[in-house]
């Protein structure tokens, strides 16, 4: 694999949050540093010796798209010193965040460790799904949401995605309807055409 940075994209229950522990404890194991952060309070809590991605690269509190904004961490301090030594970094949720949030780590960690390379040639795994919470714009219309996201930002070519894609919350709690984990996607997908569970929304 050439690409450096990676999406697992995977429906609500496939396992991204299992998953992403497991690659974590498998980095840790082998003494080198992961670095686990999500874009909420309550996905970092999840996550192990997880944080959430505002406080561990210091995100800059406005966002603006036009302004090449950077993450407030010097190249000595221990964060600093933390991400030039990291092997991988784990952004789970990534997809609630807004691209110049994510834009401005690239360009942190390209900067702290010296590296022209997509953040800074670190090792990068994205965890969300598009189906669930996208950036919060206040006030914002659907395009501005749209254009808010990971997917409309230039690093999008440069991450390669990986899909998971069997229900494992359903299948460990015995659900056989083959149909629910279906029906979950439409629903995401606002395509959803069950009228009694339309009801009961
Ligand atoms: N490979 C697996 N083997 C056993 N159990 C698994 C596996 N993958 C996931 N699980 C279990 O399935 C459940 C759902 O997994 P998890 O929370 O990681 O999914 P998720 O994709 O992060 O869900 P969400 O998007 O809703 O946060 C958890 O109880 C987890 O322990």
């Amino acid at each position: 694999m050439t690409k450096k940075s990676f999406l697992l994209d995977a429906p609500g229950g496939t396992g991204k949050t299992f998953l992403a522990n497991l690659i974590l404890a498998k980095i840790r194991q082998s003494g080198k540093i992961a670095i686990a952060v999500a874009s909420s309070g309550i996905a970092a809590t999840l996550l192990k010796d997880g944080k959430t991605a505002h406080s561990t690269f210091k995100l800059p509190l406005s966002v603006n798209l036009e302004q090449q904004s950077t993450c407030s961490i010097r190249k000595n301090g221990p964060i600093g010193k933390l991400l030039q030594d990291a092997s991988l970094i784990m952004w789970d949720e990534c997809t609630m965040s807004h691209r110049a949030h994510i834009e401005a780590v690239n360009r942190t960690l390209q900067d702290l460790r010296n590296s022209s390379a997509v953040m800074g040639g670190i090792t990068f795994v994205f965890a969300g799904d598009f189906r669930q919470t996208l950036p919060v714009i206040n006030r914002g219309t659907r395009a501005d949401i749209i254009k808010a996201c990971l997917k409309s930002s230039p690093l999008w070519t440069t991450i390669e995605t990986l899909k998971l894609r069997t229900n494992m919350r359903a299948h460990l709690h015995g659900i056989t309807d083959s149909d629910f984990p279906q029906q979950l996607l439409k629903l995401g997908g606002r395509n959803f055409s069950n009228s009694k569970f339309k009801r009961s929304l």
